[in-house]
């Protein structure tokens, strides 16, 4: 049974999914905080968030059950992201499903804002009749600077087109001839928004980089009467400095759907009448709710279910019919790491992976990051999985290094790992036939083909007769069957390289046996997981 706790409230629609799922066991508590938010977490797979909830790195720590987090909505910075990357939770967004009621609270607050509307209606409804002092300015014809053009932010331009508002817009991802055809004239520093427009809106997400992105300086350079709109994320456009330039008179107003502090109750901001301000309402309406509900359960229904992963923030994202097209060399990349792990001997230092042929057409730091799991995945008490393995394999001094290959080769699809330790380098390089046989074509110099598939014995030996033979006799004296037999080597008479496929472990005695006819140089057990074998993140 999966345990999904929802921390915030979430639409009836969501939840009804959740309950129908098959071995989901739904905690519908909003509002904990604290210990006792961490404790239940703690013992939950999974959780569903709105901003309501802030996951900090101490409600992660181990132990604790938690796999995957789900923010029911777009912003992900009420969530600690690099500490869930590092305990291997998948964190997933519903981008899209709040935008268009993102974009009109936008447009709502704009026009509240041009025409007074929230200090005209308290002022009505307290007996005055003040028609001259809400005098407000017209749209059309006025210039809507737009920071960040990406879901909210180009629908919000097309809105304001529709005002016949001139819009300036700046994003580092949209071309500027995107923009054009969008009618929007682009700039390629958002510093000359400022000294153009009448009314600046933020659309982009709260980080290192946008963090008081409008700030003092900007907003000395906006002309004196223009207006500030913050629905993206409070500490987008700086409180302190707001409240200073308003107060100075050099800006004529702003609207806030957003707070550097939520709740946000009491601000200095709310005492000035040509500020309007709403509760974090931009996805508060029945249609964004419904949306982001269904989404967030789906998603974590999928991802507990069937290890489906989409939307993810921490993890290259995938599509289902990609997942399945990239299995097989997930699996390859996986056993070369399991299987270098065993091999290998000292402190691995650096791993440098080269894929060629079909293998380099795919997502290959997906690819890497399979291999970083295998290589760890056996040697540490934590989980190793698809989201932490390159943090894991970092924080351990592991140097990993991607190359692609377009030297053609002898197989359709190739993955080559070197290893380097202190006690010298191996090299594996395997491939795949067929649907499920991962095969393994090199150790070393050595030229071979064995499909990587349960228990192995691999060993090093003088390529003279009677060696495999002697191998083969001390493993049926202590009882060990012998499924499949490999044998690779450089020139004749030099060494070669056994792998014997093998139906139980060898005990240390048989290995000692072998390893003390001075032909054989080395005698490794490798054990891999059955053909076909996957983790769920496989999907
Ligand atoms: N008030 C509310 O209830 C809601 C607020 N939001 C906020 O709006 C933000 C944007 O949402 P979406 O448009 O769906 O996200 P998005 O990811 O589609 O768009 C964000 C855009 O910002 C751009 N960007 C990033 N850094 C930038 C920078 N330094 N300068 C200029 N552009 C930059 C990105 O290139 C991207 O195009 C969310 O991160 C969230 O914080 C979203 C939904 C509801
Ligand atoms: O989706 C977002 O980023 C939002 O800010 C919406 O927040 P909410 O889910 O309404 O608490």
């Amino acid at each position: 049974m999966h345990r999904v706790l929802i921390s915030d409230p979430l639409a009836e629609e969501g939840l009804r999914i959740l309950e129908a799922a098959e071995g989901i066991e739904v905690v519908n508590t909003p509002g904990l905080k604290g210990d006792e938010l961490k404790s239940v977490l703690a013992e939950c797979d999974g959780v569903i968030i709105r901003s309501g909830t802030t996951i900090t790195a101490d409600l992660l720590q181990r132990p604790s059950k938690l796999r995957v987090i789900v923010r029911a909505g777009a912003g992900v910075d009420n969530i600690e992201v690099p500490a869930a990357t590092r305990e291997g939770i998948v964190v997933m967004n519903t981008p899209g499903g709040n935008t268009l009621s993102t974009a009109e609270h936008t447009i709502a607050l704009l026009l509240a804002l041009s025409r007074h509307v929230p200090a005209a209606d308290l002022s009505l409804r307290e007996g005055r009749w003040d028609r001259k002092k809400y005098t407000g300015s017209q749209l059309a014809g006025k210039t809507l600077g737009v920071i960040g053009l990406g879901r909210v932010g180009l629908a919000v331009a097309k809105r304001a087109i529709g005002l016949e508002m001139n819009i300036l817009g700046y994003d580092p991802f949209l071309s500027a001839e995107r923009a054009a055809e969008l009618g929007i004239e682009s700039v390629s520093d958002p510093e000359d928004i400022y000294p153009r427009a009448d009314i600046v809106t933020v659309h982009v997400p709260l980080g290192e980089q946008t963090k008081g992105m409008v700030g003092k300086s900007q907003m000395a350079k906006l002309r004196k009467g223009a207006a500030v709109i913050n629905c993206a994320r409070g500490g987008i456009v700086d409180e302190d400095a707001l409240l200073e330039a308003l107060e100075s008179g050099h800006l004529s107003g702003a609207a806030l759907d957003v707070y550097s502090s939520e709740p946000c109750t009491d601000s200095p901001l709310f005492k000035l009448p040509n500020v309007v301000v709403t509760p974090h309402l931009g996805a508060s309406t029945q249609e964004a709710q419904l949306n982001v509900a269904i989404e967030a359960a789906n998603l974590i229904v999928n991802y507990l279910q069937k290890g489906n992963i989409r939307f993810a923030v921490n993890m290259a994202s995938l599509e289902p019919s990609e997942l399945e097209e990239a299995r097989r060399h997930l699996d390859i990349c996986r056993r070369l790491g399991l299987f270098q792990a065993q091999l290998a001997k000292g402190a691995i230092s650096k791993a440098t992976i080269t894929y060629q042929g079909e293998a380099a057409k795919k997502k290959t730091s997906l690819l890497t990051t399979a291999f970083a799991m295998g290589l760890l995945e056996n040697s540490l008490e934590e989980e190793v999985n698809l989201i932490n393995a390159r943090v894991l394999a970092e924080e351990r001094g592991i140097t990993i290094v991607e190359k692609i290959s377009s030297e053609h080769s002898d197989f359709a699809t190739l993955v080559r790992v070197e290893v380097e330790s202190d006690q010298g380098t191996t090299v594996l390089a395997a491939t795949t036939r067929g649907r499920q046989f991962v095969r393994l074509v090199r150790i070393g110099s050595y030229r071979l083909d064995s499909i990587m598939d349960g228990t192995m014995v691999v060993y090093v030996h003088q390529d003279k007769p009677g060696l495999i033979g002697l191998v083969g006799t001390v493993l049926g004296k202590h009882g060990v069957n012998i499924a499949g037999m490999t044998v690779g080597r450089e020139v004749e008479g030099g060494e070669a390289t056994g792998i014997l496929a093998v139906d139980g472990v060898p005990c240390p005695e048989a290995l000692q046996e072998i390893r003390a006819d001075d032909r054989i140089s080395a005698v490794h057990v490798v054990k891999l997981p059955a053909c076909g074998e996957m983790p769920p993140s496989f999907g």
